[in-house]
This record gives C-alpha cells, structure tokens and sequence, in this order.
C-alpha cells in the first residue's frame, strides 16, 4: 500500500501534538537546546537554514508564491532540477541523475574545509522514531496514528513557516509515496538521527546524498545547534559532496551488507562508486577495517551491534544508532568519566583485568595501528572522521593499561583529526586538553 493511497482512504480527525516553538540558534553563539520537548519542534522558520558561507539563491523569482499544491508537483512538472538552488562559492544543489537532486563543488575545496553549517528546520523527539525510522508498512498499519502525524506536521509547517520555507520544505524529496508527496513522506526520507533522543529535519542537508565512500563528513554539535559539515578529502570542482547515512561500523561491512541495509531502511539502490566498481579487494580492506576497529573501541562496537534487546524501542534505537552519521558515538558524560580516569591513569599492575590482557596481547597496538591508517586511506581517502573514532579507541586502550605517554600521542592524534572533521567542537577541545595534561 502507498503512502498516499493510506491518507485518502483515513477518516480519523487531528487530536494535535503538543508542539513549541523555538528561537532559532544562532550560527557561532552556543545556545543549548531545551529538554523540554513536546513530539516536534519548530525553529524559527525565518532564519531555520542558516548557513554559512552558503546563501539561498533563488533562480525562480516565482518560486516563493508557489502554493503548497504547487510544490507539492513541482519537481513532475518541471522535470526536477531548479526549483531551489543554494550556492555559495562553494557548494550548489543539482541534479545528479538518477539520485535526484545532490550538492555539488562549485570550486576546489581542501580537506577540512567548512562548507556548511545549518540549524535543523524541525526537530523530533523519541516518541516519533518509530513513525520515522520504523518501516513503512507499520507506520501504514494504523492509519489514525498516521493521519495525526501528517496533520500536526502539516499544520505545524502552515502556521510556523513562512512560504518561502513551506515552499523548500515541500519540494524536498518524498520517496516514499509513488504520486502526491506527503508531509510525513518528506520527514521520513529526509530526517537524520542527531542523538538517542532527538532527530532533526534540515532544508541544505537533506540535499547530500549518501556515499559509502563519503567526501563530506557531517557532525551534530549540540551545543550549538546545528550541524557542521566539513570536506574529508581534497574535492574538485564539479564532483558530487556526500555524506555517509551509515555510521563508520557500518560503512565496513562488505558491499552486499551494505546494499541491504541501505535498501532496508532508505529505500534505495545505492549508485556511489564504492558499491559500483569491483568489489572484492575493497570488501577484503573494509572486513579487515572492521575488526581493527572493533579491536580499537571494543565498546563502542559491542554497543552498535547490540544496542537492542527485543522489544521494539530497542529496534527502532537500533536503527537510529544504524543510520547515525557519526563517526564519534561518545557521549559527553562518557567523555567527563574518561577524561577523568585518563588523569589518574594508572600504572600497567594496577590496570583493571577485563579484556585488555587480551587486547594487548592479541595486537601490537603501533602495528595495529598503522594497517588501519593505511586501509582509511585507501578505503576513505584518509578521512580524519574514521581517524578519530581510531585514535580515540587507542587512546582509550593506552590509557586504560596505564602508557600515559602514548595516551597523550594518541590523544594529540585524535583531537587533530577530530579538528578537521568536526571544527572546535567540544569533542575538540576535550582531547585537546588530553593530549597537553591529561587532565579535562
Ligand atoms: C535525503 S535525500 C537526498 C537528496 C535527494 N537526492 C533529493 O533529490 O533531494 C535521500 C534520497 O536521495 C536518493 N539517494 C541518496 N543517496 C543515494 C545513493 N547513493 N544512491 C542512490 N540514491 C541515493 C535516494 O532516493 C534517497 O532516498
């Protein structure tokens, strides 16, 4: 059954979500999300997709008069492409053939360069994973809990967003109905996990599309409000910027794996050039790849594969984590905790006995080490993202046995990478306060 075919055949009426509206985070100020959500919240439309060295260039003057049933059929009519482009010196929105639409390098941009940074539109809280991130024919089941969502977000959008943004808003991809796009359809597709509670919905962002071998690394800093992306590799000018949907873990499974989850849970056949071309060797790099890194953060990998029990929040917060694009799946409190154990670090007799026996005696950690700098490069064009969740979980483990001073290189190396990945994030400074004392 299609998405669309569900809401004509519902006869059940608006209960309404409780819903908030927010000012709209200012880009370079901190300002701290509210915890009190109700299921959705609204930033202020105005200025929701704020960006930076990236403005909102209009080819269409006509584009913002567009009623919501026009946007809605825009892109049949008008045979996609235009309707909206975003350019900065930059980066601009594009047709990339079969993907839709995409973001393209208006000029050459080096590694760890900032292409953009943009508050989230929408932000959902946990009750709404499971319409979210849950598959599609569940969602379809109850049709009163689908009429609810489709309404309040509807109603949302009408009466918290200016045209102008309705008009983005709706012209974002729907792939999950196959005729009149619907308000849901474009939150399923587009929406992105940000943390275990939260997932946000973001105009320029939606436009990446997805690469297992990403040139474009997007973090969330919660702090500040929005979404940082910064470029993984040197890019030239014309090629397509893409993010990773997959987290890092599972980015190494082998191409088929990749294939299926991609189909499973976005609905696409992926066409990037990692699950286009010949696959053996680079399936052989990414296995090996995922078992240093499992040897690296242990816990970190036990925690992404079975970071569910059986009931359904357990699946749904499974796929969130599945589909989180981060690279650096460390909570701040965790962080505090680590940081304040590094700076006690203890000396290898006292070292606690849960495993790192084994670690250290089944890996010569600088070996280690060196294949999977070597298999980032190669598989990921060096990308600092995967080189930081590397060092991290070696910094991790030398601490943990009590070598303080390769703790501090490691912590040096994780907080360079993480700099070029993610800017002064907190993460940033945290390992930058490692690597000089390890002391927070
Ligand atoms: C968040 S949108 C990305 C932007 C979208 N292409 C557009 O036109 O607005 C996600 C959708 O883009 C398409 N897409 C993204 N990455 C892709 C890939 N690697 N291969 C094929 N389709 C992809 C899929 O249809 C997916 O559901």
């Amino acid at each position: 059954m299609r998405l669309h075919c569900f809401i004509q055949s519902s006869q059940s009426s608006h209960s309404g979500l409780p819903l908030q509206v927010l000012g709209a985070p200012k880009i370079g100020k901190p300002c701290r999300l509210q915890r009190s959500w109700g299921h959705l919240q609204v930033l202020s439309c105005a200025t929701a997709a704020r960006e930076l060295q990236c403005r909102v260039v209009r080819r269409r003057s006509d584009v913002s008069k567009v009623s919501k049933a026009k946007a809605r059929n825009y892109r049949r009519q008008n045979d996609v492409v235009d309707s909206i482009d975003y350019k900065s010196n930059k980066i601009s929105v594009h047709a990339v053939g079969k993907k839709g639409l995409g973001v393209i390098a208006t000029s050459s941009i080096k590694c760890g360069d900032l292409l953009l940074e943009e508050a989230p539109l929408l932000i959902f809280q946990k009750q709404s994973f499971d319409v979210l991130f849950g598959d599609l024919q569940d969602v379809l089941v109850d049709d009163t809990s689908f009429d609810h969502w489709e309404e309040s977000l509807t109603e949302t959008l009408q009466s918290k967003c200016d045209e102008e943004v309705r008009a983005q808003f709706w012209d974002l991809a729907d792939t999950c109905c196959a005729k009149d796009k619907t308000a849901l359809g474009i939150a399923r597709t587009n929406a992105i996990g940000l943390s275990d509670e939260s997932a946000g919905l973001f105009l320029l962002l939606s436009r990446f599309n997805h690469s297992c071998k990403p040139n474009v690394h997007n973090s969330w800093q919660e702090d500040r409000g929005v979404q940082v992306l910064k470029a993984t590799r040197d890019i030239s000018e014309g090629e397509e910027l893409c993010i990773s949907y997959l987290s890092f873990l599972n980015l190494c499974a082998p191409t088929r794996e990749r294939l299926g989850e991609l189909s499973d849970r976005f609905g696409f056949d992926c066409l990037c050039e990692a699950c286009s071309r010949v696959q053996s060797e680079s399936d052989w790099r990414r296995e090996r790849l995922s078992q240093l890194c499992e040897a690296f953060s242990r816990d970190e990998a036990r925690n992404h594969a079975t970071a569910t029990n059986d009931s359904e929040d357990g699946v749904i917060l499974l796929r969130l984590k599945k589909r989180m694009p981060l690279f650096f799946e460390v909570k701040e409190e965790e962080m505090s905790r680590i940081s304040a154990e590094a700076s006690q670090m203890r000396g290898p007799n006292e070292a606690k006995r849960d495993g790192l026996e084994d670690f250290v005696e089944s890996m010569n950690m600088r070996d280690g080490l060196r294949e999977t700098t070597d298999l980032i490069e190669q598989e990921f064009a060096g990308n600092p993202a995967a080189l930081s969740l590397i060092f991290f979980g070696a910094f991790r483990r030398a601490a943990g046995v009590g070598r303080k001073s390769a703790a501090k290189s490691l912590a040096k190396a994780a907080w360079k990478a993480t700099v070029a990945s993610e800017g002064s994030s907190w993460r940033a400074e945290l390992l930058k306060t490692l690597a000089s004392d390890g002391k927070p």
